[in-house]
């Protein structure tokens, strides 16, 4: 029997009109509107269709977004000092840096420098040390979208094995506390480019979770029957076409004939993060203007 398709776009559609309903009565309650401010230091294509795509997303659910858009040659100081503006403009919920930074630019100074209870990407060590320490004041977007696809897909993680590969601060390493911690249950391992056998590894996963970076890396002789596989790349690769193919980490034609549950790319995890953010950035709203 094919994988089942966990689709992504739509749980995340399903989750942004909960939320846009909660925005409502946020709205209704308090004299404030939930507002993001998203900076873009410059001209990054694909940074560019992420931050129009939160922005648009933000606005959809009934919460302000605030672009600011800084060139490229934009320094340290100049960033530092935007920074600082938000973290004091009443009126500002949640701060999100688009991620890569130019060189000249100290991207953990930047991510330090964000008041850690606007910090809705979670990226700050207090905002880490909390979500470790099991008392989360925001979780991190995109674990946290690979949490809900698996909570609204069924899928029971409570005793069986995981396996994430990848070990980033911003996916993998969270993605493994946030498994093993009480409510998911799981028993996990985490796997990265030292792991002697890797395949063997993977083949031991109920819930196998991809986030390397490298695409489809992860091929069909590496999954469980019945596992059910959850893939955080984007991967933009050549075909010959001026924009290239999305494709993911794991090889997804030949996985699907083995897992039990499968996500897509373009349409699994990308839009969970989305929501996610908006998620966090409501909770923002809320602990502010309480
Ligand atoms: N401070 C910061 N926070 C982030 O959360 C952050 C960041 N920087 N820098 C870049 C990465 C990447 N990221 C994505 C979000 C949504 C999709 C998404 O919606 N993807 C669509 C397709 C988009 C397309 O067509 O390119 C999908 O997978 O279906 C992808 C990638 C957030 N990031």
């Amino acid at each position: 029997m094919p994988a089942q398709i966990i689709d992504g776009k739509q749980i995340a559609q399903q989750i942004r009109s909960e939320l846009a309903a909660e925005v409502a009565e946020f709205i209704e309650n308090n004299a404030a509107t939930p507002c993001l401010a998203a900076v873009l230091v410059g001209e990054d294509p694909a940074s560019q269709v992420y931050v129009r795509n939160k922005e648009r997303a933000c606005e959809a659910a009934g919460m302000v977004s605030k672009l600011f858009r800084l060139p490229a040659e934009t320094t340290q100081d100049e960033l530092l000092s935007l920074i600082a503006k938000l973290n004091k403009d009443a009126e500002v919920h949640g701060i999100l840096v688009q991620l890569p930074l130019p060189p000249q630019i100290d991207s953990e100074r930047v991510l330090r420098a964000i008041h850690p209870s606007k910090d809705v990407d979670a990226f700050h060590p207090e905002n880490v040390g909390l979500m470790t320490l099991g008392k989360p004041r925001f979780l991190p977007c995109t674990p946290h979208g690979v949490l809900q696809l698996l909570k609204r897909s069924g899928v029971e993680t409570a005793g069986k094995r995981a396996v994430v590969v990848g070990r980033s601060d911003i996916v993998g390493k969270p993605m493994t506390l946030l498994l093993a911690q009480k409510g998911w249950d799981a028993t996990v391992t985490i796997a990265h480019s030292r792991t002697t056998d890797l395949a063997a590894v993977c083949r031991e996963a109920d819930v196998l979770v991809a986030a390397v970076g490298r695409p489809e890396m992860i091929t069909g002789d590496m999954i469980k029957p019945g596992a059910a596989v959850i893939d955080v790349g984007i991967n933009r690769v050549d075909n010959g076409t001026p924009k290239g193919k999305l494709v993911g980490d794991v090889a997804y034609d030949a996985a699907a004939e083995v897992a039990g549950w499968i996500t897509p790319v373009p349409g699994g995890v990308g839009p969970m993060t989305i929501a996610m953010l908006l998620h966090n950035t409501l909770t923002a709203a809320a602990a502010i203007e309480r």
